[in-house]
């Protein structure tokens, strides 16, 4: 018997619906009028566009090229406005009052702070801008009604030389805002073990870190990034797929390492709309994330780049919805999925998962009973 509870939540429960994010670059998720403004502020006189509208637009449009390199090179324009230590709080606080807005309870936000000392900053004032940006906007939504925990993840630019600084850096930072460690940037030509002094000294310090691998390039470079570097986590992992053989009868075979991946419970921070503009996915109904979450994977949903890709966690759970059917159930997996793998101390996502997530979706699921109309306030 199918009762209400089994119907694909409605736009409204999908944002009201507690949710965890892992995987959004500060730097992909400007507001365009903010860019705007810093623009003008700083005297940054290269944007391809002066109003937020046509800005916003540009982003997406310039974004969706089908290459990873190319969507990259999007990132000029908000780094550049990046720079100075307001404009990186500002950044910073917008980005966990709008998270909070779209109901996202716990987040990682992840930038890298070597690309903002263009005007001289000193790396620790990048991260202790940025991490006042956060607190601020955490205090700003609790006193609109939202509760909102954010921590920073510092990345290193794949193709740079400067990992083991920024590794040295988030240590440093650690219990201070700073979560763990990342890479990003190219992924071809550039594999994860160029950096593996930055893992290895990361490892030494207990420390926890997540790379980007799998996404525009395929097995080796997630294979390099667990078995080589060690990394708790795989930002986007999604080619994992190509390790997965499905029988036209439906039968699927996984191969070492998906099983390995799967085994390990190795938490995949999948990002769909990403993988669409970067060419990664050719559309949601084929994204690896359908099988993925059949099988049981450690999968997770993630916006990664909000404005370039006009996203936001809503947004992409909006499309899932759509395209799998996936229930409030779906929806809590995932979200307990994501908190499982937080990089906070275990006993914190444990109380997250058992006293805000798990609440949230009864809450939810229950609404049917009273016609739908009830408290509408959660
Ligand atoms: O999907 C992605 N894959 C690889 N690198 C990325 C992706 N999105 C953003 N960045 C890179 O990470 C830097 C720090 O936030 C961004 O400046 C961008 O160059
Ligand atoms: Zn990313």
């Amino acid at each position: 018997m199918t009762t209400p509870r089994d119907n694909p939540p409605s736009p409204e429960q999908i944002r009201r619906a507690p949710k965890v994010l892992l995987h959004d670059h500060l730097d992909g998720g400007l507001r365009p009028a903010t860019i705007v403004e810093l623009a003008a502020e700083q005297g940054y006189d290269r944007l391809p566009a002066t109003e937020a509208g046509p800005l916003g637009d540009w982003f997406r449009q310039a974004a969706d090229s089908g290459s990873l390199v190319r969507y990259l090179e999007t990132f000029d324009h908000t780094v550049g406005v990046m720079q100075t230590p307001q404009a990186l709080a500002r950044v910073a606080a917008e980005c966990v009052e709008d998270l909070a807005a779209d109901g996202v309870v716990y987040a990682e936000v992840r930038y890298a702070p070597e690309q903002h000392v263009q005007r001289g900053l000193a790396l620790e004032e990048v991260v202790e801008a940025v991490n006042e940006g956060f607190r601020r906007g955490e205090r700003q939504a609790a006193a609109a009604g939202r509760r909102i925990r954010v921590g920073a993840l510092l990345t290193a630019m794949r193709h740079a030389a400067r990992a083991l600084e920024i590794a040295e850096l988030a240590n440093r930072y650690r219990d201070l805002g700073v979560v763990g460690f990342d890479i990003a940037g190219a992924e071809a030509g550039f594999p994860p073990t160029r950096h593996l002094d930055a893992f290895e000294y990361l490892k030494r310090e207990n420390n926890h870190f997540t790379i980007h691998a799998g996404e525009a390039f395929g097995l080796p470079s997630i294979w390099q990034a667990l078995q080589w570097c060690g990394a708790d986590r795989l930002g986007h992992g999604v080619r994992i797929i190509d390790d997965i053989d499905v029988a036209e009868d439906g039968s699927v075979k996984l191969g070492r390492l998906a099983a390995y991946v799967r085994d390990k419970r190795i938490p995949l921070e999948l990002c769909p709309t990403s993988n669409l503009q970067t060419g990664a996915a050719s559309s949601y109904a084929e994204h690896p994330i359908g099988l993925l979450r059949r099988l049981q994977f450690r999968a997770t949903v993630n916006t990664d780049n909000r404005l370039m890709s006009a996203t936001s966690m809503s947004g992409e759970f909006a499309h899932l919805v759509r395209t799998f059917h996936y229930s409030l159930d779906d929806m809590q997996w995932f979200t307990v999925n994501a908190m499982k793998s937080a990089f906070i101390p275990f006993d914190e996502r444990l109380a997250m998962i058992n006293d805000v997530i798990k609440p949230g979706y009864a809450a939810l699921r229950s609404e049917w009973l009273f016609g739908g109309g009830a408290d509408a306030s959660l």
